[in-house]
């Protein structure tokens, strides 16, 4: 099993995330890399298993919520075949940002399994729960 986590960042929270992701997800003993999204090449997604892709919530704080970075996201390479998760960061209230970002990648060509909001003020907690969430998807 190999995973690769996708990540669009302005100021380094989604960055942060996507590493310990990495770390928690090595530590079940699979492996695991994060990628900005502008190093992201064929090559990245060819022999993974699972693609993780996250982004920040773009909005007007709690109004218009959307993933930031869409035209990126939607020019990254086809994940058809590749089961996918999705996450994405955000300060006060992500609205339909998950849902937005799960459409995106299934359109991607991807088995969109899950996705997860991490509260920026609370990154760690919240990855660790996403992370547990995600280990059982991971075992098979
Ligand atoms: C232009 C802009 C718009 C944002 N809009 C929202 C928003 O509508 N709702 C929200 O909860 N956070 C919003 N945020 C906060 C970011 O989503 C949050 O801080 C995120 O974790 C930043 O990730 P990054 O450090 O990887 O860029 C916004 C940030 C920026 C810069």
């Amino acid at each position: 099993m190999k995973a690769v986590i996708i990540y669009n960042s302005l100021t380094g929270t989604t960055e942060k995330a996507a590493h310990r992701i990495a770390s928690e997800v090595r530590a079940l003993r699979i492996d695991a890399t994060p990628v900005a999204i502008g190093d992201v090449d064929d090559e990245t997604v060819a022999d993974a298993d699972l693609v993780i892709v996250g982004t920040w919530t773009d909005g007007i704080v709690i109004l218009g919520q959307k993933p930031a970075g869409a035209k990126k996201l939607r020019g990254l390479p086809r994940l058809d075949g590749k089961r996918a998760v999705v996450y994405c960061t955000y300060a006060v209230d992500p609205g339909q940002t998950l849902d937005k970002l799960v459409d995106l990648v299934a359109g991607l060509g991807a088995d969109v399994i899950g996705g997860f909001a991490l509260a920026r003020h609370q990154l760690n907690d919240d990855v660790s729960e996403f992370v547990d969430r995600l280990t059982p998807e991971l075992a098979v």
